[in-house]
């Protein structure tokens, strides 16, 4: 396999210095400044900083090297993959395309991997996605992901050249399922992370993180996903690494809502436009999503922590 990584930052590096266990990568970065940067300093200092990459990562920005790949993992927020896809799609007809964002495009509510095939259609197309902190990954931590291909051959084939001692790469055919788990999580963590910056307490998180699955399941029947894969890494492992860790963005941006606080918003935080995409998917399919649709409202300013509050509060007791 030839593997290149398309998106320099703290994902895409930390893939990168992991997978260079099993061999030569390169990290491409869209700017000539932040590649000649970190291939320098051979560290990410922007956007991984502390973890040195090794001899065999090439660090480019040219376009060039990316497509000199066979195998291309694509850590490029989901919001902006479907741009960058379409001007790139010439270059990357039949290679294998593997989408490491986890978000659903506002403009086409598609997931990762349904951009990819829009736009790719040749390409064979996988998702990587899973619970992982991108500098645990570096650190040589155990991980365990989901790796979600159709194709069950070249599914296998990614899962054994993808894995590693401490990187462990569990295989599934539901790419829909895969898709969701890793969009929706960070939307309920966004909530959680308001709840506890709000003071409504631990209990109340317990039940956001478990209301906020059965949102994740029924949003993931309604759209064809197997309900076992949400149960699974990319499902319920991630929600609950996302809900309850301050490492993570998503948490805590909610955090900073609820107490109030500033946010730098040049962080990466995808839930907060996935929460306006599911809330636009539930309306499509006429699906009730009280959750997602109170995290679009607050990631938006529309309303604070008491007004999401009330609002679900105030919804009719029914059976769980
Ligand atoms: N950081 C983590 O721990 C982690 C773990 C798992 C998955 N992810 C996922 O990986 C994806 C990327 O997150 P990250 O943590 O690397 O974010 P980041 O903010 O650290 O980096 C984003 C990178 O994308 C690049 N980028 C932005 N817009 C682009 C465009 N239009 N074209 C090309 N490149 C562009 C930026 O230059 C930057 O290098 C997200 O979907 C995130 O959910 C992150
Ligand atoms: O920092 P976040 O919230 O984007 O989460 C990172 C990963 O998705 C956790 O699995």
């Amino acid at each position: 396999m030839k593997l290149a990584v398309a998106g320099a930052g703290a994902f895409g590096t930390g893939l990168a210095i992991s997978l260079a266990a099993n061999g030569p990568v390169t990290l491409w970065a869209r700017d000539a400044d932040a590649a000649a940067e970190i291939s320098k300093a051979r560290e990410n200092v922007q956007r991984l900083p502390g973890h040195p990459l090794p001899e065999n990562i090439n660090v480019t920005s040219n376009l060039a090297a990316l497509i000199d790949a066979d195998t291309i993992l694509l850590a490029i927020p989901a919001q902006k993959l479907g741009e960058w896809l379409k001007v790139n799609a010439d270059h990357f007809a039949d290679k294998r395309l593997v989408a490491c964002c986890k978000g659903i495009d506002q403009s086409t509510l598609r997931g990762p991997v349904a951009q990819i095939e829009a736009h790719v259609p040749s390409a064979i197309c996988a998702m990587l996605t899973g619970p992982s902190f991108a500098a645990d990954i570096a650190n040589h931590l155990p991980t365990a992901l989901t790796l979600a291909c159709n194709d069950v051959d070249e599914g296998a084939y990614l899962q054994a050249c993808l894995s590693t001692p401490t990187l462990r790469l569990y295989l599934s055919q539901d790419v829909i399922g895969a898709e969701l788990g890793g969009a929706l999580k960070n939307v309920i963590a966004i909530a959680c992370g308001v709840c506890m910056g709000a003071g409504f307490g631990e209990s109340a998180r317990a039940a956001v993180i478990t209301r906020g699955f059965a949102e994740m399941r029924r949003i993931g029947t309604a759209l064809g996903a197997d309900p076992e894969t949400l149960t699974g890494l990319s499902g319920f492992g991630d929600l609950a690494l996302t809900c309850t860790s301050d490492g993570s963005r998503n948490y805590r941006f909610g955090l900073s809502i609820g107490s109030a606080q500033d946010f730098d918003t040049a962080t990466t935080v995808e839930g907060a436009a996935t929460a306006v995409s599911v809330s636009n998917l539930a309306q499509k399919h006429d699906l009730d999503l009280p959750i997602c649709r109170v995290v679009a409202d607050l990631a938006s300013g529309k309303i604070d922590p008491e007004t999401a509050l009330a609002t679900l509060l105030a919804r009719p007791l029914r059976k769980e």
